[in-house]
């Protein structure tokens, strides 16, 4: 459908060349205006978020710091709106005292005296309020921060795999990581959109109205008053939001088939990303791609940039238009009003001026302002952002909870383990066309020993993710000692197993966590995590590092340092020297203990091993799961594991999953 309607548009294209671009555009064609992109349609949008605003609102006054600070936030940035127009009245005080003097000839010094004191006095109290309003909103700000980082979390951490990865989903998050990695508060940006919209506009009406109270009674003040403000209301018409997609409204595409442009990007990308950094330096491929870069750059020329750029500078003669020319003039607007008045009435002149001066530093003030409708629909987005994170604790999960708990008997878990069975289950991943498991039924019995050994993407890991439940059949079904899995309990279903995934990751924690966090219910165990190391074979290697069992594999917070980028450690050949102040404070040289991969595997495996070691019946599990356990530990290593597995495993269900046949297979109950 979506093909025929566009193969039915043939309006002509345009084809312009852009240095190494080619940019091909649809003549007189739009693009389609969102339906809520109208003015209109951002109200409505704003209105009906607004029950999410005054949510926010009520529950971060329930905070007792927010609660007694952000009143007084509001009451000072309201006070700090109204000096400028203390200060308008001020100088409307200076233009009758030249009127006097014109008047008289004399001039009051008590006047001249107390204007002066005034305005000092009004730029004093604008400085201190604007202190009072920054040391209020960094606390304010940080309590809020907080209570919805908590909110966040809760709402993160519940949810599954499938729901977790959903593209729909990860669109949601994005506002929330947006917000972290900038360091702000959503809620702390709504309520400074509201209270600086109140200031502006306490601002803007406090001085329009000693304005017209300061000039009304002069010769054409309200003209001037008028053609001063016409060209801030010009501006604020003028100043559109920017389009999102940048590049004007209509319907185009641009590429390049400049090979050398290309390759430079490619280069670029191997140069950057982490990902390639390991076959860089074993290739040996600096020099060689540095050279390459470097020879394609000279033959592009210095011409030849990003599309974006290139686009501006030729885009910019467009920007020419009659109306900017008119908003341009009407800045002269009053002070050609000035004159035709002082050729009419000469003996006015140096009145009129004085209120040609006092139009035009309030109407720049009100430029500065910038109280336009945009202003306000800017709050649309954050307002939408503030609906979503209040919906985003709604997102239901895609592996839906049963309702029965598991097991029955705890006892019979431990003494004989978990049956399983696997009745036409067919498994396909979220958007991908094959089946990554077709039409699979087999039966493994309670405390059996199975190795499952098949080929790479034979469907192995797939399996032991159907078991625990980390996705769901897409057809057939899945018993568990005889029960569907979607009827139990899924905390006491994954409870029940302990599975070590092959791609294993990490957690930035302390080692000793990494292990504990293997059975949640016993984290802080000291005695059973170090048992755990050990027969994972991990506890040696840990008790070498210098910190431990508390050793954070990769600490996430990093060391600050003067001068440098956050997080960056420190360079060989950095000319700073912070060894005083790294000793004094006790700062280590690195962050993170480099690990080899069969130490990180005995650490993985060790956490696996917090499920089955524990002795206590509540907590420890009847199945053990394992993909390619040994992948990367040395034989010796491989027959610790095994042996250790078989002694802790008592009676329990265990699968292996593996590419080979040896000395899994040779203990195998049963070979899948
Ligand atoms: N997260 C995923 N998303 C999409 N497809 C996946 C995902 N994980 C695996 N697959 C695909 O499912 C199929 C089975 O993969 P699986 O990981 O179960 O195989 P495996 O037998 O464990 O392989 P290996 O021995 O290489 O670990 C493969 O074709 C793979 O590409």
């Amino acid at each position: 459908m979506a093909t025929s309607s566009r193969q039915s548009d043939l309006r002509p294209v345009t084809h312009t060349r852009i240095g190494i671009w080619d940019l091909y555009e649809q003549c007189g064609k739009e693009l389609p205006r969102r339906p809520d992109s109208s003015m209109l349609g951002t109200f409505v949008r704003i209105r009906d978020n607004m029950p999410y605003v005054v949510r926010m609102f009520k529950e971060i006054l329930n905070i007792r710091r927010v609660r007694m600070l952000l009143p007084a936030f509001l009451v000072v940035q309201v006070l700090d709106s109204l000096i400028p127009a203390v200060s308008l009245w001020y100088d409307g005080q200076l233009l009758r005292l030249v009127e006097t003097a014109m008047e008289t000839r004399t001039v009051d010094t008590a006047v001249v005296i107390h204007v002066a004191v005034g305005r000092v006095t009004c730029a004093v109290a604008s400085h201190l309020l604007r202190h009072i309003q920054s040391r209020i909103r960094i606390p304010v700000n940080m309590s809020i921060k907080q209570f919805y980082a908590r909110h966040i979390f809760h709402s993160m951490a519940r949810l599954d795999l499938p729901t977790f990865t959903d593209s729909a989903v990860q669109k949601q998050l994005d506002f929330a990581a947006q917000h972290r990695v900038l360091g702000t508060s959503l809620a702390w940006e709504a309520i400074q959109g509201l209270t600086n919209l109140v200031a502006t506009a306490t601002s803007m009406f406090s001085q329009l109205f000693v304005l017209f109270t300061v000039v009304r009674k002069q010769q054409d003040g309200p003209l001037l008053v008028i053609l001063g403000f016409s060209q801030s209301m010009l501006r604020w018409y003028g100043t559109r939001p920017s389009v999102p997609g940048f590049f004007g409204m209509g319907v185009w595409a641009a590429t390049t088939t400049n090979k050398d442009y290309i390759r430079m990007q490619g280069l670029r990308v191997l140069s950057d990303a982490p990902s390639h950094r390991k076959e860089l330096v074993a290739g040996n491929l600096g020099e060689y791609i540095t050279s390459q870069f470097c020879e394609s750059a000279q033959r592009l020329g210095e011409d030849a940039g990003e599309f974006g750029e290139m686009y501006e500078a030729h885009s910019i003669r467009k920007r020419l238009s009659i109306a900017s020319i008119l908003r341009a003039t009407m800045h002269e607007l009053p002070q050609i009003a000035f004159m035709l008045s002082a050729v009419r009435k000469p003996m006015t002149v140096p009145l009129s001026f004085a209120s040609l001066v006092l139009i035009e530093h309030a109407s720049n003030s009100f430029i500065s302002a910038h109280l336009s409708p945009y202003r306000v629909l800017s709050l649309a987005p954050i307002f939408a952002d503030l609906r979503n994170l209040y919906e985003f604790k709604n997102v239901q999960n895609k592996v839906v909870d049963g309702t029965e708990p598991f097991p029955e008997n705890q006892q019979s878990l431990i003494d004989s383990g978990i049956s399983i069975e696997f009745r036409n289950v067919s498994f396909q991943y979220p958007d991908k066309e094959r089946c990554a498991l077709r039409n699979v039924s087999f039966r493994i019995e309670a405390s059996q020993l199975c190795v499952i050994v098949g080929g790479n993407g034979s469907g192995k890991s797939t399996i032991l993710k159907l078991i625990s439940r980390i996705y769901d059949a897409t057809e057939g079904t899945i018993l568990i000692d005889n029960r569907d899995i979607k009827t139990l309990r899924l905390a006491d279903l994954r409870a029940a197993m302990s599975i070590l995934f092959q791609d294993y990751t990490h957690f930035p924690l302390s080692i000793r966590e990494n292990i504990g966090l293997g059975n949640p219910g016993f984290a802080q165990d000291d005695d059973k995590i170090r048992e755990a190391a050990k027969m994972g074979g991990a506890r040696d290697f840990i008790e070498e590092l210098p910190d431990g069992f508390n050793t954070y594999i990769d600490n996430p917070v990093k060391d600050r340092y003067a001068g440098l980028p956050e997080g960056l450690a420190i360079p060989d050949d950095w000319p700073i020297d912070y060894s005083s102040v790294r000793n004094m404070g006790g700062l280590r040289t690195s962050t993170v203990s480099g690990l080899s991969g069969g130490q990180n595997q005995r650490l993985a495996v060790s956490r696996t091993f917090m499920r089955s070691l524990v002795t206590d019946k509540n907590s420890s599990a009847g199945m053990l799961l394992f993909d390619e356990p040994s992948a990367s530990l040395d034989p010796t290593a491989e027959d610790d594991l095994f042996e250790n597995l078989r002694k802790s495993r008592g009676n329990k269900t265990m699968i292996f999953s593996t590419h080979r046949f040896g000395n899994l297979t040779r203990h195998a109950d049963l070979i899948l």
